[in-house]
């Protein structure tokens, strides 16, 4: 392995330093700019190369003691080495130089980029840990950085404080059903009534066996176990308190189904709600494609709106069903499960709407963002049926920038965008644009 001595000159897209040296390029995590760093090169990684901090030989300006002791060796966080206004700046600015490589020239990129919203400390309400058991103990807590190694968690500045505090239960809940040597992921959620938990992977699972963990679950007073083999399979409920788990999306309360999406942070949905339904306030009826279980349709309905909710999750969409029925809001809102890349709505379904609220996966909404930009046309399917305004929300700067880039072409006008950190030091960035015509 060969070395590379220089100084970090920017930040990367993916929170790693940059270093520049004698033409090639260097990605070193856990720097920031300023530092003079000697680092071991690695593996080729886009238009460089990976390599590793071995010694800091001069802290940048900006270099501050991270707030968590397992900073570093867990992989959860990236950043927590680097003084909050330059953190900040990058945030926002991945934003901004994602609409500039979309060509979002005039006006400048920057102008159209609001200040980032922050969420704060210990808010993350859902987490997935991993967990391991080596002989007679369990490992349980985040992948060490770029490694298949755990951290074994004693705190987290980022976790709401129930979430970590239910580690030494989901321990000694877990071991009973692992194999040594044996791994298992667990997804955690906070929600009003206790922590959801559902267990992904292989485990011993006979009937002592469900027993076991159904008294566990009860003693550790989760609102519920599931138990699910892989991703492909149904999850299993294995336990479930006096009450469900819920969520309250503005007044409506959902059930959750086991492991089903939620906002990492309350606060960053509220963020995000609160744009869209002032963006909103004048349209009568709208469609919340990439709808999950209802933090928008919900919000939306109970402000008087008729809502067509559509998402490809059969347990989201039964949830809000289930929700608005119970609210009295059955009447205004329509919940249909739909798989959006393959069966986009179309400009037909358009003449119904006044607004188009979208938030899908990372990947983007390629093809739902098509039919909208193919509705400004008046083709052999009928006339102009794109609605006046689209509100999109995204969790990655590129696919936003790429679908902004297609309504933009279409005759839309990108009015503000606006970055939330839902996912505070760490890469990871949401945001919400709302597009006029
Ligand atoms: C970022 S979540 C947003 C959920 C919801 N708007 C919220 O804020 O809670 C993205 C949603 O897209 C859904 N989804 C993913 N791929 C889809 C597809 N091809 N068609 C329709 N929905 C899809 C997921 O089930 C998930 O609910």
């Amino acid at each position: 392995m060969r070395d590379v001595e220089g100084v970090i000159a920017r930040m990367g897209g993916q929170g790693h330093g940059v270093l520049d040296k004698d033409g090639e390029r260097f990605y070193v995590p856990f720097t920031v700019p300023g530092d003079r760093v000697s680092a071991k090169v690695g593996e080729e990684r886009g238009d460089g190369f990976a390599a590793q901090l071995s010694v800091l030989e001069d802290a940048g300006p900006d270099r501050v003691e991270p707030p968590c002791r397992h900073f570093q060796a867990c992989g959860g966080c990236a950043l927590q080495h680097w003084a909050d206004a330059p953190y900040r700046d990058w945030k926002r600015d991945r934003l901004v130089s994602a609409l500039q490589r979309r060509d979002f020239t005039d006006p400048p990129a920057a102008d159209l980029v609001d200040d980032l919203v922050e969420v704060p400390d210990r808010s993350r309400r859902r987490a997935e840990f991993v967990a391991r058991r080596v002989k007679n103990r369990v490992l349980m807590g985040f992948h060490e950085a770029a490694s298949r190694k755990i951290v074994d968690l004693e705190d987290c500045v980022v976790l709401r404080p129930a979430l970590f505090a239910v580690l030494p239960a989901l321990r000694a809940m877990i071991i009973e059903v692992l194999g040594d040597g044996w791994a298992v992921d667990l997804r955690v959620t906070e929600t009003l009534t206790g922590l959801d938990v559902v267990i992904i992977g292989k485990l011993k699972m006979r009937v002592q066996e469900r027993i076991a963990l159904s008294r566990a679950a009860k003693a550790a007073a989760l609102a519920r176990l599931s138990w699910r083999f892989d991703m492909s399979s149904e999850p299993e409920m294995l336990y479930q308190g006096e009450a469900a788990p819920l969520v309250k999306f503005g007044d409506t309360v959902v059930t959750l189904a086991p492991g089903g999406f939620l906002q990492a942070t309350a606060e960053a949905e509220q963020a995000m709600a609160d744009l869209a339904l002032d963006a909103l306030k004048d349209a009568k009826r709208v469609a919340d494609l990439f709808s999950g279980c209802g933090a928008f349709a919900l919000r939306l309905a109970a402000a008087g709106k008729s809502v067509l909710a559509a998402d490809a999750d059969r347990p989201a969409i039964a949830a809000l069903t289930a929700a608005a029925k119970a609210a009295g809001l059955g009447g205004r809102l329509t919940a249909e499960m739909r798989d959006l890349e393959r069966r986009p709505l179309t400009r037909q379904e358009f003449k119904k709407l006044d607004a188009i609220l979208l938030d899908p996966p990372r990947a983007g909404a390629r093809a739902q963002v098509q039919q909208i930009a193919e509705a400004t046309q008046a083709g052999a399917g009928g006339g102009d049926t794109a609605p006046p305004l689209v509100v999109m929300a995204a969790c990655d700067p590129n696919s936003f920038a790429r679908d902004a880039r297609v309504l933009v072409d279409a005759g839309y006008r990108l009015e503000r965008a606006t970055p939330i950190d839902q996912f505070r030091w760490s890469p990871h960035l949401e945001m919400l644009g709302i597009f006029r015509r």
